[in-house]
């Protein structure tokens, strides 16, 4: 249970925006509706999610942030009993279209997952892996230049640049993550989601990657899952709140923080359910 204080609530919001945000729509989503089944999960939920600014989805438990979140880069279509409805633009344009390239998508709309999952190859390999099968490089040199542009975006490379052949599995739990991250950035997408990505890190490993997606928004944009109302507070511009199903509000967050419409994400965001 996430209890924040009004005053921690205020100095956790506060300077975190730097000048003017960039109101550019980078995805929209129009009317989703999310069935696994005859079950729907999802109902017409319209949310924009702004470039280079961290969009958080809060809400309690099964009321539908990762449904949501994978509609945005078509991971629901791994689900046999998922079917998506509604319209979700990248650029304006349908990525449920029958000619998006999946595939493309997924390098355009990468993913971190709450639980870091590197590959059972080097550090090395990890990283260079997206690069290759999406032919970024020409050569050696070209590919070396990614995993280590990628490997210090992620802020990694020094911890790992005198043992980038061995297994990414002998990483820290935050240092995997962060590798995870770098695999991310290596293919140059434009929007990263994240699925809770710090729940299975330690409070030190967690600032570590709150301070890198707060970097990261400088070249991304961001779209995070997260039961931490501190995290939601501390990392986002905007916060979009889900209640059994339906986006219940979205704004900026320190309104929803401090003054929030709507008295389900009150009750939420003081710990009274959830
Ligand atoms: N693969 C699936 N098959 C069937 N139902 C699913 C599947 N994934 C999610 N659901 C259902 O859809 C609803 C929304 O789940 P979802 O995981 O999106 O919620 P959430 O808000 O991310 O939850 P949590 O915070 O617990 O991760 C829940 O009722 C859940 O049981």
């Amino acid at each position: 249970m996430n209890i924040m204080t009004e005053t921690a609530l205020e100095s956790a919001v506060s300077d975190k925006m730097n000048g003017t945000p960039n109101e550019t729509i980078k995805m929209r989503g129009q009317k989703v509706c999310v069935f696994y089944g005859e079950k729907q999960a999802l109902f017409d939920v319209n949310l924009d999610v702004r470039e280079n600014q961290v969009t958080a989805l809060i809400g309690p438990s099964g009321c539908g942030k990762s449904t949501f979140l994978r509609c945005l880069n078509r991971m629901n279509d791994t689900i046999d009993a998922a079917r998506v409805a509604g319209e979700i633009t990248l650029d304006g344009e349908d990525i449920y279209d029958p000619r998006i390239d999946v595939v493309e998508l997924r390098a355009r709309v990468g993913m971190v997952f709450q639980k870091p999952n590197p590959f059972p190859k080097s550090i090395y390999e990890n990283v260079a892996y997206g690069p290759r099968i999406h032919g970024l490089a020409r050569n050696k040199p070209e590919l070396d230049a990614i995993v280590e542009s990628s490997l210090q975006r992620a802020g990694l490379f020094n911890e790992v640049k005198d043992r980038l052949h061995e297994p990414g599995t002998g990483l820290s739990g935050g240092q995997q993550q962060r590798l995870c991250i770098a695999r991310a950035i290596a293919v140059s997408p434009e929007v990263i989601l994240m699925d809770e990505p710090c729940s299975a890190l330690d409070p030190i490993a967690t600032a570590r990657v709150e301070e890198l997606i707060d970097e990261l928004r400088q070249n991304y944009t961001i779209v995070i899952v997260t039961h931490s109302m501190q995290q939601a507070a501390r990392v986002s511009q905007r916060t979009a709140m889900f209640h059994l199903g339906y986006l219940v509000e979205e704004g900026e967050t320190d309104k929803m923080f401090t003054n929030p419409d709507d008295k389900r994400t009150q009750d939420y965001i003081t710990g009274r359910f959830g």
